[in-house]
């Protein structure tokens, strides 16, 4: 199955468990994987028969901008609820970083797949 790719695409939100995260914004880092056939965009040429990768990350934009979470599983999960029922994503990989919470790792985070690639491939029939 073909996948439209997001990759490290940075939000600032208010993030986290402590009392001091609770006052300032903080850098997450997202790459995110979304199934779909691209089939009919590259044979149309047209943007309307795939998923605009564009409109999907001004909608992470938009989601960071609003959300204080605590947990980086909330904000993932609730994004991914979010992007599958506003863009019809059948199946979305998603990796969400929240670099220097852990000044010995690189990163720290999760990731999640939701949704099933059995519908994507019912678009191939
Ligand atoms: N599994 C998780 N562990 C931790 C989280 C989290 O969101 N998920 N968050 C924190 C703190 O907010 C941390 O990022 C502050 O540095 C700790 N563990």
């Amino acid at each position: 199955m073909d996948r439209v790719l997001i990759e490290a695409l940075a939000v600032e939100t208010v993030i986290g468990v402590y009392d001091w995260e609770r006052t300032i914004r903080q850098r997450l880092v997202i790459d995110l994987e979304m199934a779909t056939d691209i089939r009919a965009a590259a044979a149309g040429d047209d943007l309307a028969h795939t998923l605009d990768y564009a409109a999907i990350s001004a909608r992470i934009q938009a989601y960071a901008d609003e959300s204080r979470f605590e947990l980086v599983e909330t904000f993932a999960e609730r994004l991914a609820v979010l992007l599958r029922t506003e863009f019809s994503i059948p199946w979305l990989r998603m990796t969400l970083r929240k670099p220097g919470a852990v000044p010995e790792a690189a990163a720290v985070g999760v990731r999640i797949e939701r949704g099933t690639l059995a519908p994507a491939m019912g678009q191939l029939a």
